[in-house]
């Protein structure tokens, strides 16, 4: 399975209405605290959006509802993993995406069998406050040997010309969220993370 290089993660159905008609292929709704009723609002109508414009959808979390709504992929932390039901995940035919931070955390995710294994964070990041210490471009590569021909998603403190250091040292798909969603023209930036991703589609 290829992913796309540029995976945009949000909060919201309205950045995906805003973001994803501008060429997006991959998308996580990454929502935090809401009840489960706009929750499941949420995620139907982004998977309205994201069908009409063939952009695959990424449910962070709420793997429950991601099977109730039909969308294409879960991602799970490392303690949703534990918790999750995987085998009524891919029964239902979603894919499923695991974050790593540490090798125990990748031996982990590996034995889920995921379709793809998140490294992060990168670099340092401003969304929320991460235990572990920004891991380096050099960690994409010791990833991309343990994982092999799995995709590696890398994760954290992104920017465009962060880009080639992490594809060359073997990322597959680059996640952002805030270079895109605090940029003052979110829109724009958007179009700048799909020209600098094009090398690698
Ligand atoms: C692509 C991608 N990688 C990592 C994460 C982080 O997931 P998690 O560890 O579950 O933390 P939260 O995002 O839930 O705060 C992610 N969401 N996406
Ligand atoms: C949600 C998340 N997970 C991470 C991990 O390392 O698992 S880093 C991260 C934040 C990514 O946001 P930004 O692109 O704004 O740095
Ligand atoms: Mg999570």
């Amino acid at each position: 399975m290829k992913l796309d290089p540029f995976y945009l993660i949000v909060d919201s159905s309205e950045w995906i209405s805003r973001l994803i008609p501008l060429g997006v292929k991959l998308v996580q709704l990454r929502i935090k605290d809401k009840p489960e009723a706009e929750l499941r609002k949420e995620i139907a109508a982004s998977r309205t959006i994201c069908e009409d414009h063939g952009c695959q959808l990424v449910v962070n979390d709420y793997w429950q509802l991601a099977i109730d709504e039909g969308c294409d992929f879960v991602h799970l932390g490392q303690e949703d993993l534990a918790d999750a039901d995987t085998g009524a995940i891919r029964k239902a035919g979603l894919r499923l995406g695991v974050s790593t931070h540490d090798g125990d955390e990748l031996d982990a995710a590996l034995a889920a069998c995921p379709d793809y294994v998140a490294l992060g964070p990168v670099y340092p990041t401003v969304l929320k406050k991460m235990k572990w210490a920004p891991q380096g471009v050099e960690k994409i590569g010791k990833w991309k040997r343990a994982v092999g021909g799995l995709p590696l998603v890398a994760i954290g403190g992104l920017k465009p010309e962060r880009l080639p250091g992490v594809f060359e040292n073997g990322a597959d798909s680059a996640a952002v969220v805030t270079d895109i969603t605090l940029n003052p023209d979110p829109e724009s930036r958007t179009r700048e993370w799909i020209s600098a991703t094009q090398k690698w589609r």
